[in-house]
């Protein structure tokens, strides 16, 4: 894909299409606002796009639409924009000594292309070999819904739960698999419905083969969501 190698271009999407950073790139006064404040301020946005569209907002089944989408925007689908719901990772001694691969799979994802608006949505697979903590099971699934509810890039998703969880854990041994069809490749654009997009990212061990291929035995991509 050609791109003008101009500079608004490659600041809005880094080279690539890829982020330039694993970090969700966030203004510096991203948090001066209130939650409150960001809705009022979004609900009046909405209401222009819907009204520059033509469409009539005293109809009863679309007053109330700038409201809730501003609403559904800041507290949910873009809800993890906001480190203080950021979930507290339970993790406990590895007592019982588990010295193999946990491979937590079938985590539903729901997130959002950043480059369009539109939802992205499959499954990521994650694995750790304990270092002597492990975490609760229900924390994996916590990390990845925090880190989808953000405008995203599926390799910069991938990469954020990988980096949260070896924090977590105290181990580089951690890998991610996500696999996820998305809407703005699936509904519009080339509009193609088979289609999904897989990325990966594997640290410590899971740069050895046979770790690695243990890890994707495991999951056997399941491409049915
Ligand atoms: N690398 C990467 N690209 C993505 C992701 N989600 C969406 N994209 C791509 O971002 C690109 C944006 O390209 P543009 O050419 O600026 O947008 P567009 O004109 O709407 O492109 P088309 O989708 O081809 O119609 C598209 O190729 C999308 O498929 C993602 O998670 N990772
Ligand atoms: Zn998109």
């Amino acid at each position: 894909m050609k791109f003008d190698n101009n500079l608004d271009d490659l600041e809005a999407l880094g080279n690539e299409h890829i982020g330039t950073s694993e970090n969700t790139p966030m203004r510096n006064d991203a948090f001066k606002l209130s939650n409150e404040e960001k809705i009022d301020i979004i609900k009046d946005d909405v209401r222009h796009i819907m009204e520059t569209l033509g469409l009539d907002l005293t109809d009863d089944s679309l007053s109330g639409t700038p409201n809730r989408v501003a609403k559904m925007f800041v507290k949910e689908i873009f809800g993890g924009l906001d480190p203080k719901k950021k979930p507290s990772a339970s993790t406990f001694d590895n007592k019982y000594k588990y010295g193999e691969m946990l491979v937590e799979k079938n985590i539903t994802v729901y997130s959002t292309c950043e480059h369009h608006l539109l939802p992205i949505v499959g499954r990521a697979h994650i694995a750790y070999i304990s270092n002597g903590t492990v975490v609760g099971l229900s924390k994996m699934n916590r990390i990845v819904d925090y880190f989808a509810k953000r405008p995203q890039v599926q390799e910069r998703l991938t990469i954020q739960v990988v980096r949260e969880l070896q924090e977590v854990l105290d181990t580089k041994d951690v890998a991610c698999v996500i696999d996820a069809k998305h809407l703005c490749v699936n509904s519009r654009g080339i509009r193609d419905i088979e289609s999904s997009t897989v990325t990966s990212e594997f640290g410590g061990k899971f740069k050895d083969m046979a770790t690695r291929r243990e890890f994707l035995d495991y999951i056997k991509l399941d491409t049915t969501f």
